[in-house]
């Protein structure tokens, strides 16, 4: 049994009444465990006569999976194909809630290391904008390499605070995922040191922490748009009483019933634990509770903002292609590429992005991609970047180079790959149909192109 502060099994104790034993008890249960097929890549069928793993649907989730710890599907070369995400089952109904469209504007404010943002970019099936922000300069790294792995091209990732992000994305969006920093009392049975962190001040900290990220967050909402909040923690002070200071502040927002497939087993937000009465639209929040389900703890809000006109002036990018990258860019895809992605290019220094349609002016926001990377112009030529390679089919490259699990195993440590092959050039390595990256083939060698930031231990 984990150790949990003596506040807190108070505190939840007050709070849950004849509940508190059950929901003691399920410290005690086993972790469960869960995977979220990219939809970006193959459909759950494809995938489930490929998987070599033992799985059980998590209900809420279509493409969510429980499986045994034992399979460890992160070591697998399908994880590096990026055919899934490893996610706490609980956090699979967030974007299910958020109920992303294709062609939407779709902000993920808090968005490190990745799991609502690949789960988002999955469901908007690569078209409209994905703007995947972290404040962390370290953890965006992580949301990158995700969302490279998922070949998500529409995703721009920026590493700033809501602030400056709200600047420039006035009544923008139309739909905005806050997935906030919380005190985790939902994680404490899989995260340790959430346990050691957690006391009361932290949680007010949070709570006021919360406040100010959705005071920036409602500005970049479009009139009639959705604002998704969760956290993982059971807090009152960070849940339902967010919200209530959220709704007080700005009452253009109103709480929305969650429909989802989850429904039977979701559990209703709790207004009297801040002191609001039954009837209370608090009451249409909701709550997961590791002791009616298996996963963890988690708390949702859909907020819509009124309709109106959105009056805010957007000024639209301008796109700075760098000639040369493009010229090398089209003859490296017409002589490699079966189909030619093209659309609007954008260059910093010499590395050529893709960029999504209607992107405001960044000017002064921290960039971390721009939409899908296509590579980098070097010495008259041009290198494909991994982006490339993981955003594109074995059907859309003119040569792929397919490998069983022990080659690619070899290839994902950069390790050479022995072949007899006729390819010359950059050839697209795949696991099944699944790229894995690049590899550049001269007299038969396959000359390893997976990033060594990358390559397996
Ligand atoms: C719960 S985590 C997000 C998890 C992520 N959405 C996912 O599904 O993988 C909260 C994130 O908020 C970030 N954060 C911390 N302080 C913040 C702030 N003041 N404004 C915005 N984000 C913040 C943290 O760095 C962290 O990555």
């Amino acid at each position: 049994m984990i150790k949990l502060p003596l506040d807190f099994m108070n505190r939840m104790q007050e709070l849950l009444g004849n509940e508190y034993d059950q929901f003691i008890e399920s410290y005690n249960r086993q972790q469960t465990h869960g995977l979220r097929v990219n939809l970006l890549k193959c459909d759950v069928k494809d995938f489930l006569s490929i998987s070599p793993f033992s799985l059980t649907p998590i209900p809420w989730c279509d493409e969510g999976y429980y499986y045994n710890e034992e399979d460890k599907p992160g070591k697998h070369p399908y994880h590096a194909a990026g055919l899934y995400y490893i996610q706490e089952p609980s956090a699979m109904v967030v974007a299910k809630i958020l109920e992303p469209k294709p062609y939407e504007k779709v902000l993920d404010l808090s968005a490190a290391p990745g799991g609502k943002s690949t789960h988002i970019a999955s469901l908007m099936g690569n078209t409209g904008l994905l703007v995947a922000n972290e404040i962390h300069p370290t953890r965006v790294k992580a949301l990158a390499e995700n969302l490279e792995r998922f070949g998500a091209r529409n995703a721009v990732i920026t590493n700033e605070s809501p602030n400056k992000l709200a600047k420039v994305f006035p009544e923008f969006f139309d739909r905005i995922i806050v997935d906030a920093p919380c005190s985790g009392e939902g994680m404490f049975r899989k995260n340790p040191t959430a346990i050691e962190d957690w006391s009361i001040e932290n949680v007010k900290y949070c709570a006021i922490r919360q406040l100010e990220i959705l005071d920036e967050a409602q500005k970049m909402l479009k009139p009639g748009g959705v604002l998704v909040y969760s956290t993982c923690t059971f807090a009152p002070e960070e849940n339902e009483g967010t919200i209530a200071n959220f709704l007080n502040k700005y009452p253009m927002f109103e709480v929305e019933q969650v429909t989802t497939q989850l429904n039977s087993l979701l559990d209703e937000g709790q207004p009297k634990w801040i002191g609001h009465s039954e009837d209370s639209p608090l009451k249409k929040t909701i709550r997961l509770w590791p002791h009616h389900f298996q996963g963890e703890g988690h708390f949702v809000a859909k907020l819509r903002k009124k309709e109106g006109i959105a009056t805010s002036k957007i000024k639209l990018m301008k796109f700075k292609p760098l000639a040369e990258a493009v010229e090398y860019y089209q003859k490296f895809a017409n002589e490699y590429l079966e189909d030619i992605p093209s659309g609007h290019f954008h260059s910093f220094s010499e590395h050529l992005y893709l960029v999504p349609d209607q992107l405001p002016d960044l000017r002064g926001i921290k960039i971390v991609r721009l939409g899908w990377h296509l590579g980098e112009l070097k010495k008259k030529r041009f290198e494909p970047s991994h982006a490339l390679a993981m955003g594109l089919t074995n059907d859309q490259v003119k040569q792929y180079y397919d490998l069983d699990v022990k080659q690619a195993t070899k290839y994902l440590r950069g390790e050479a790959i022995q072949s007899d092959t006729s390819q010359t050039g950059w050839s697209l390595i795949t696991i099944g149909k699944y790229p894995l990256g690049w590899g550049k083939i001269s007299n038969g060698q396959i000359k390893n192109h997976y990033p060594k930031g990358l390559r397996w231990k």
